[in-house]
């Protein structure tokens, strides 16, 4: 299946996520596209970063989405990336894809479902088919994991602080993400 992976990371944790995820999509032998989003002040690079990414979002079945959560929200990097994808929303385009999120914050407590959410609003919107997280197999019910809204993970405000067991739950998440979109549950 065509798969698309769209996060921002500042610090690297989102990235690690992002990675498990697409190491492991990729080895399952998808056709996997990755794009971390640029900060927003990097205006040259954003440009052609998004005409990519945009393009493979168009493409793709599947779209893993990842952020920091930033007061209970997504980054504006990525909130400026989804702010321009109107005319592919208005094209249709966007519509029956199968999306689910996963995010990093410095806390436990420091909004993670919220960041969920905040990306869930905007699926709504595009008639995008929200695959939550749950908890439906051994690796999800593991302490640093159980986030049914999203697979997430505590960072202590450290660079690249993935415990290998959310790195585990990105790849729970692929699993499960490709076998609804596949039609196989
Ligand atoms: C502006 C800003 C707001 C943040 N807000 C929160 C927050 O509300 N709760 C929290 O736990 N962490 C918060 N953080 C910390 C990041 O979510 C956390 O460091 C995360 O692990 C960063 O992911 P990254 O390494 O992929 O950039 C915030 C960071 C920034 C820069």
């Amino acid at each position: 299946m065509k798969i698309a992976i769209i996060y921002h990371s500042f610090t690297g944790n989102v990235h690690q996520l992002a990675r498990a995820g697409a190491d492991h999509a990729e080895a399952l032998g998808h056709d996997v596209a990755v794009h971390r989003l640029c900060e927003i002040d990097e205006l040259d690079r954003a440009t052609e970063i998004h005409k990519v990414a945009l393009a493979d979002l168009a493409d793709a079945d599947i779209v893993l989405w990842g952020t920091p959560g930033r007061y209970g929200s997504m980054s504006a990097p990525m909130k400026y990336f989804i702010d321009q994808t109107l005319d592919l929303h208005m094209a249709g385009q966007l519509a029956n894809k199968f999306m689910t999120t996963f995010v990093s914050t410095a806390t436990n407590h420091g909004g993670q479902e919220s960041t969920v959410l905040s990306l869930n609003n905007v699926f709504y919107h595009w008639g995008a088919v929200i695959v939550p997280a749950g908890v439906t197999r051994p690796e999800q019910l593991t302490p640093l994991n159980q986030n049914p809204y999203g697979i997430s993970s505590v960072s202590g405000r450290q660079p690249d602080n993935v415990p290998e067991e959310n790195r585990v739950a990105m790849r729970y998440l692929v699993d499960r993400i490709v076998s609804i979109a596949g039609g196989t549950r």
